[in-house]
C-alpha cells in the first residue's frame, strides 16, 4: 500500500508591505512547531537584502530560518534575493536577474519533501510584481497554496483586508485564515475594527498578535494557534 506524505502548505500574504507578514509567519512557524513535525518557512522572494560574503541576505529569510525546526543552507530558504528595497520586478530588472514561476516552485518542492509544514511569506501585498509577465498571485494561485492573511491593523486596513480576500477568492484559493497584526501600541478603534473584520472575512480569525516590544522573541506562538487552520 502506498504512503502519502502530505505537507501541509500555506502563502502567507499581507494587507501591505510591512503589515507584519514576518512576524505572523514566526509565530505560525512556532506554533506549528508545538504540534509537532518538521517546519520550515519560505521566503522565495526576497527584495531589501544585505551583501555578505557569502552573497545576499535578508532578514525575512534570516528571521524564518530562526524559526524552522529544520535547519538548510540559506538559499534552500529564500533562492531568489535582490538587494534593492523595492518591488521585486524592478530588483530583478535592475540587476539582470529574471524570476520565473519555475525557479519559486522548485524550492518549494525541496522543502515539501523534508518537513511536514511549509509557510510560504509572499512580498509586499497579493499583487506584488514578479516580473513584466508574472505575479506573486499567480504563482500561488498555479501552486494552489491556501492563503494566509495578515492584517496590520490601522486606518485603512478594513479595505485593504477585503480587496485582498476578494482576490483570493475569485482566484479560486482558500482564505484558510487571518491573523490580526497590532502595528503599533495604540491602533486606530480596535474594538471596532476586529469586529467590522471578524464579520466581513470569511475565514477563522486565527489570533491577534498585539504591539510588542521584541517581535523578534520566541514566544510568539502564544497569540495563534495553527489547529484552527484544519
Ligand atoms: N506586533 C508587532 N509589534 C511590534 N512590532 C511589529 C509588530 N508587527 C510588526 N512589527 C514591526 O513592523 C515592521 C514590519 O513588520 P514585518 O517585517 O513583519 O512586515 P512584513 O509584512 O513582513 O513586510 P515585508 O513586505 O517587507 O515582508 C518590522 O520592523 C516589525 O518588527
Ligand atoms: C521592500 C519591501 N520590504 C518588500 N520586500 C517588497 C515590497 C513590494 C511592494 C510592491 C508594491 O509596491 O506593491
Ligand atoms: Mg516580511
Amino acid at each position: 500500500m502506498a504512503l502519502f506524505i502530505v505537507t501541509d502548505r500555506y502563502f502567507i500574504t499581507g494587507t501591505d508591505t510591512d503589515a507584519g507578514k514576518t512576524v505572523a509567519t514566526c509565530a505560525l512557524l512556532q506554533s506549528a512547531r508545538r504540534q509537532g513535525g518538521m517546519t520550515v518557512g519560505y521566503k522565495p522572494v526576497a527584495s531589501g537584502c544585505i551583501a555578505t560574503p557569502q552573497g545576499w541576505r535578508n532578514s525575512d529569510a534570516l528571521a524564518l530560518a530562526a524559526n524552522s525546526s529544520l535547519t538548510l543552507p540559506y538559499d534552500q530558504i529564500n533562492p531568489l534575493a535582490f538587494g534593492e528595497p523595492t518591488s521585486p520586478h524592478i530588483a530583478s530588472r535592475d540587476e539582470n536577474r529574471p524570476i520565473h514561476a519555475s525557479m519559486l516552485s522548485a524550492g518549494l518542492r525541496r522543502l515539501e519533501s523534508k518537513a511536514d509544514w511549509v509557510f510560504v511569506e509572499g512580498a509586499g501585498g497579493w499583487f506584488t510584481p514578479l516580473s513584466d509577465s508574472l505575479s506573486f498571485a499567480q504563482w500561488v494561485t498555479q501552486e494552489q497554496l491556501p492563503v494566509i492573511l495578515v492584517v496590520g491593523l490601522k486606518l485603512g486596513c478594513i479595505n485593504h483586508a477585503l480587496l485582498t480576500a476578494l482576490a483570493v477568492k475569485q482566484a479560486g484559493l482558500p482564505l484558510a485564515g487571518w491573523i490580526a497584526n497590532n502595528l503599533s501600541e495604540k491602533v486606530h478603534r480596535p474594538t471596532e475594527y476586529l469586529d467590522t473584520l471578524r464579520q466581513r472575512l470569511e475565514a477563522p480569525l486565527l489570533g491577534v498578535i498585539p504591539w510588542l516590544q521584541d517581535p523578534g522573541n520566541d514566544t510568539l506562538a502564544e497569540y495563534l494557534d495553527v489547529s484552527l487552520l484544519k
